[in-house]
């Protein structure tokens, strides 16, 4: 049974989120909800979550003395990781520690799930090796010349990535060999903590790919609609909800979301990408927590992605889930130097069925995620091209 106290006294109940972009500040607000004390942290002020939570505070989440001292100092009753680089040993390690003092402190959805999934290694043995689950044939490597002996074996085209990094941050596609050096520049540049191992996989030439929304809760497990997405130098442009697929491919989806969630543990949402072609299924990675390409359940659920998160921590119910028809979300992008200044807020919101959410990220330094439309519409094209036009409606001046 679980009991909710009052925030900022004796009887708060706690949740440190480990991690405060985009994704954390909706979770920060259904926790809100609920009178949970919220506290915020990342590596840099001001962070999207921060700015909705009780307090917050700026560390480096990939030292394991700040992690555990940050800990030690809140005494949260859930840990939250909302983002992969944080030092999950140091998860691993606390996890052990409060089992056998006795503490009820819990990391979500379990810190094994956090450590597997913070690096490409750990995932993608987990699935293909353990599990025996199909995925694109693979290489992992630490060196220019295992590198090049890896894109031989796996041959063009391939994808590179480094092993720690998300939103396609250091990833590149390799066509033909003038791409083969530079893809191992950019992936030892280009990843959330700096140069190291790579992955090199096969390119999948799938007809469509899907986020399956599995939600772990008191309860069982259930399933969201499949979300399809569209994705753009790795990083994801649009999303739409549902995503039609043959019954055969999305009981084999489902069969897939459920062998790895089970396997990982735990309480709250997961997003299990699947790549799809005909009736064949591929597991491409597992966030263990609400997934980017989930932001469209803002619009397209009664309880979106981070409404349930919030449930299936705390130990909530979910008797169900509403669905409310075709929907869409179009993310935003900035590009440049500088603190984001919107306009065009009005035009973006001028149609029925229309939201935005403006994430308040501080600055742009390069090219940075700052908002998303959401849309419904009559089918998914009518809500995809409602949320596309939503978006370029907004302008961003960089200031
Ligand atoms: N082996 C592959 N074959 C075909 N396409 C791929 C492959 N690997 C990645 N992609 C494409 O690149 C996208 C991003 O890849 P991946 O999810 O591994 O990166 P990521 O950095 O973890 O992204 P995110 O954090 O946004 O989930 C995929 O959604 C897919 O569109
Ligand atoms: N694909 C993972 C993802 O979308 N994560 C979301 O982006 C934030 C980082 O954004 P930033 O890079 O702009 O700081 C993360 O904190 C999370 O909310
Ligand atoms: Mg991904």
């Amino acid at each position: 049974m679980t009991t909710l106290g009052t925030p900022l006294s004796p009887h708060a109940y706690r949740v440190l989120l480990l991690g405060s972009g985009e994704l954390g500040k909706e979770v920060a607000i259904e926790l809100q909800r609920f009178g949970v004390e919220v506290i915020a942290a990342d590596r840099y002020a001001d962070a999207p979550a921060m700015q909705v939570a009780h307090r917050s505070h700026v560390l480096d989440m990939l030292d394991g003395q700040a992690v555990r001292a940050l800990i030690a100092a809140e005494r949260p009753n859930l840990i939250v990781p909302e983002i992969e680089a944080i030092h999950t040993q140091t998860l691993v390690e606390l996890e052990a520690e409060f089992a056998r003092s006795g503490s009820d402190t819990r990391v979500i959805p379990t810190a094994r799930a956090a450590r597997l999934t913070m690096d490409r290694e750990g995932i993608r043995r987990l699935a293909a090796e353990t599990l025996q689950l199909a995925t694109s044939p693979y290489r992992f490597v630490d060196t220019l010349e295992d590198y090049r002996a890896a894109v031989a074996e796996i041959g063009l085209p391939c994808v590179v990535k480094p092993v720690m990094s998300s939103s396609g941050k250091g990833q590149s596609l390799v066509r033909g060999e003038a791409d083969i050096d530079k893809a191992w520049d950019y992936a030892q540049t280009g990843g959330r903590a700096g140069a190291g191992r790579v992955i090199v996989e096969g390119f999948i030439d799938f007809d469509y790919e899907i986020t399956l929304l599995t939600v772990r809760h008191a309860g069982g497990t259930t399933f969201c609609a499949p979300i399809g997405h569209l994705q753009r130098d790795g990083d994801y442009r649009e999303s739409w909800q549902p995503q039609p697929m043959s019954p055969v491919a999305l009981a084999r989806a489902q069969d897939i979301a459920r062998a790895i969630t089970d396997d990982l543990g735990g309480f709250g949402v997961f997003g299990v990408e699947l790549f799809v072609q005909g009736d064949e299924v591929w597991f491409s990675e597992v966030s263990p927590r609400p997934h980017d390409t989930g932001l469209v359940t803002l619009i397209s659920q009664d309880l979106s992605e981070f409404a349930l998160h919030a449930r299936a921590i705390l130990g909530l119910p979910i008797p169900t889930i509403r669905e409310h028809g075709p929907a869409a979300s179009c993310a935003v992008l900035a590009q440049g130097h500088g603190v984001p200044v919107f306009s065009g807020v009005d035009a973006a919101l001028g149609q029925i069925d229309t939201q935005l959410r403006l994430f308040g990220k501080p600055r742009v330094e390069g090219h940075r995620r700052v908002a998303v439309t959401l849309a419904l519409g009559g089918d998914i094209d009518e809500a995809r091209a409602k949320a596309r036009e939503a978006a370029a409606q907004l302008q961003i001046e960089l200031r």
